[in-house]
Order: C-alpha cells, then structure tokens, then sequence
C-alpha cells in the first residue's frame, strides 16, 4: 500500500495543531510528516502519533519528497509556498482564502461536491468556516426541493481569529470579571490606536468592509456558497445573503439560516427534520419539548454539524428557519482539510497533473 509525505503548513496554528490530530485519526496511510511554520517556532517539537517532531521554518525546498501539503498559515503564505509545492509534485489542500475563487482551483466540502476534487491542478481550496458548516446543513434540502434562497446570520467563536484570539477572549474577561480595563488588542479600530474587545460585546464586522457595505466574510459566505452549491461564484441560481457578527464564544459557530426551497410539495418541517437527521456529516438536535437544540459548547471537538430549531415559516409557506452549530476549526477548517485529502487518497489523486497549477 501506498504511504504518503505530508507536510502541515502553519503546524503550530488553531487550526494546524488541529489538522495533526485529525491526520492521526484520518484513514491516510502516512510515512512521514513535516510541521512546518515561521521562523519563530523553528525548533518547538511538537508530537504526531506520540513521536517529536520538530517544527522547522517553511522554504521552497520544504516541499521537495512531500507528496500532500496541508496549508493553514494564512493567505499570503500559502500563496507564496503553494505554487512551489506543486511545481516540487505535492498536491495542497488549502484552508486559508488564497485561491478559493480561482477558476483553476476546485472550492470542496466533500458532503456537497465531492467530485470537484477530480478537476485539480494541484491546488484543492477549504471554504471559509461559516460556509462549510451552512452548505453541509442546506445539501439534504437542495436535493430533495432545490433553493431559491438563503439568509444567514452567524454568531462567530473568537478562535475563527487565530490562537492569539483565544487568550486574548480569555484575558478580556478575566479582567472584566475583576473590574479592570480590557486590554483588547485583537479586533482593530481603523485610525485608532485601540481595539474593540470582544469579552461582553458583540462585533458585527468580520474581516474588512466591502464598498457595498458588507464585510469580506458576508462576501465569502455568499459567493463561495455559490461556487460549492452551484458550480460558479457568480451563479444566480441560489440567492444568498449573510450577515456575521464575532461572539464572546470561544469555539463553535452557529448560524441562523432562513431558506426559502423551488418546490415545496413534498416537504414540511418533519420532513426537513428527517432529511437533516440521514444527512451525510449532519446531527439532528431537534427537540423542543426537551429543550434540545445545538450548542457550541457541546459541538465543540466534534466533527459533525448540528441541527436544530427547524420549523417552517407560517408567513412565507415553503420558507423554513433553521440553527446550526459546528466546530469552526475542526469542520469549519483541519476536519474538512483532512476530509479532502481522505478523498485524494480514495480516488487515487494525489499527483499533479501535466498542466499543474502555475506552470509557466
Ligand atoms: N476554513 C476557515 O474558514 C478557517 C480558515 N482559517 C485560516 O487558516 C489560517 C490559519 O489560521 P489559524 O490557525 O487560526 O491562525 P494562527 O494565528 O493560530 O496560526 C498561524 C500559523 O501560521 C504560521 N505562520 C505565520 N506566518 C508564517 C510564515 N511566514 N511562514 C510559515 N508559517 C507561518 C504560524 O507559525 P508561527 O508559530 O511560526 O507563528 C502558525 O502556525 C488563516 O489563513 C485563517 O484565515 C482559520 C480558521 C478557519
Ligand atoms: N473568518 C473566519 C476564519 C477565517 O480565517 O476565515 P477565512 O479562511 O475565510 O479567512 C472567522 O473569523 O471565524
């Protein structure tokens, strides 16, 4: 059998310590693996499978033997080191937003368009958190009555801001807790020297602001859905519109999504239940009586995303509200990254192929 070279770039991460668990748990037949990052963690060991390994700064020759990258850095690394990892024979899987509306490069939550893996050059994209999570929750419905529409809200954990972001959210309440000035340093204030602290607060700015008013995030939302779901990123066949907002959660994304279905003759809200509970990589939490519904404090170190609060809308027949939790860095980023190169390894394509990704 086959073993593979994986290399985990941005290894020291909230995200890529994630994706070295979620290697060792995955059904990957792995040799050797590389954890990779700046030159500030260069010599940090950190352990896959109980052995040490030591963390070594990223260059081009980095990538040379490595057979799949696992990139989780951020944007501008993986757009500097990606092209050189294929042009050295390695197959990426990307989580950050590089090359997510590149026409050449397949956008892949495996529940909803797995086969898009077959048309890589080298580089597959991860979606954006908040994406993967509402597309795996509105795939059983999309097949069963088609979409018109979806409206969205979300509520974003801290840690979709990085590591930093988690001690910091920790910080800023302790020292609320003891009647003292947050020191908020991560959410910044444009021309000011401070920052919005998150600890107690609410932000209703994701990423930067669009000219239309929409941040960057409500843009991805909506138009890497329509990539995923519909095959172009400027496809008029689903109509989306988001607006996300930063929550003082630590881990876990929930969503509220209001989606309106082509045909509604079959459906009603058990019947979107049912869909939701024998959904690929979807749990139906859904009972009022008991009180049940998704909760990011219970969704949190799960791959899985929850379900609940389904009902239709008794205004607008054939429109339904649902909530929906997952694990922003496990689905939401190293689980679905992994699940892709899972789906690589299955369909035997972890090579590049003659016209690769940035061949010049
Ligand atoms: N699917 C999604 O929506 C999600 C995507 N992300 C994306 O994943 C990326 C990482 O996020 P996250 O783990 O939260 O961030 P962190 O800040 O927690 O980690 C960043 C990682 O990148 C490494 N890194 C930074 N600069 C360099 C460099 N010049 N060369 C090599 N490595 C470098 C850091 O290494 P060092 O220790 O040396 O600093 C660290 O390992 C971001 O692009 C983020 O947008 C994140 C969450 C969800
Ligand atoms: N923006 C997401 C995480 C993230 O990094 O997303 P992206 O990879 O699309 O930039 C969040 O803050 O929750």
């Amino acid at each position: 059998m086959k073993k593979y070279n994986v290399a985990i770039l941005g290894a020291t991460g909230a995200v890529g310590t994630r994706m070295i668990e979620q290697l060792e748990q995955s059904s990957i037949p792995v040799n050797q693996v590389k954890l990779l990052a700046s030159k500030r963690s260069s010599g940090k060991v950190l352990q896959y499978n109980g052995k040490d390994i030591v963390v070594e700064e990223t260059t081009p020759e980095s990538f040379d033997d490595v057979d799949i990258v696992l990139a989780s850095a951020g944007g501008a690394v993986s757009k500097k080191f990606l092209p050189e990892a294929v042009k050295r024979g390695a197959v990426a899987v990307d989580n950050t937003s590089a090359f997510r509306m590149d026409p050449e490069v397949p956008l892949v939550v495996p529940e909803v368009n797995e086969q898009a893996v077959y048309d890589h050059k080298g580089i597959i994209a991860n979606p954006n958190c908040s994406t993967i999570q509402m597309v795996v929750a509105l795939q059983p419905i999309k097949e069963a009555a088609g979409l018109k529409q979806v409206i969205v809200s979300t509520y974003q954990a801290g840690s979709g801001a990085g590591q930093t972001a988690i001690q910091e959210l920790d910080d800023e309440a302790q020292q609320h807790l003891d009647g003292e000035k947050m020191t908020a340093d991560i959410f910044p204030v444009k021309g000011e020297k401070h920052h919005y602290p998150l600890a107690f607060n609410l932000l209703p700015q994701i990423d930067v602001f669009e000219e239309d008013g929409s941040t960057h995030e409500e843009w991805k939302m909506v138009h890497e859905t329509k990539k995923i779901m519909a095959g172009d990123m400027n496809s008029d066949a689903i109509k989306v519109n988001a607006t996300c907002v930063r929550v003082p959660v630590v881990i876990g994304h929930g969503e509220s999504v209001f989606f309106e279905v082509e045909d509604n003759s079959k459906l009603d809200t058990a019947k979107v239940q049912e869909l939701i509970k024998n959904g690929d990589g979807l749990v139906l939490q859904d009972d009022p009586a008991q009180q049940l519904y998704p909760q990011p404090i219970n969704a949190e170190g799960h791959t899985e995303t929850f379900v609940g609060r389904v009902r239709e809308d008794p205004e607008n027949r054939g429109s339904y509200n649902m909530w929906v939790v997952a694990d922003n860095l496990l689905k939401g980023a190293a689980a679905n990254t992994v699940q892709i190169a899972e789906k690589l390894v299955e369909h035997d394509l972890v090579r590049v192929p003659e016209d690769y990704y940035g061949k010049e």
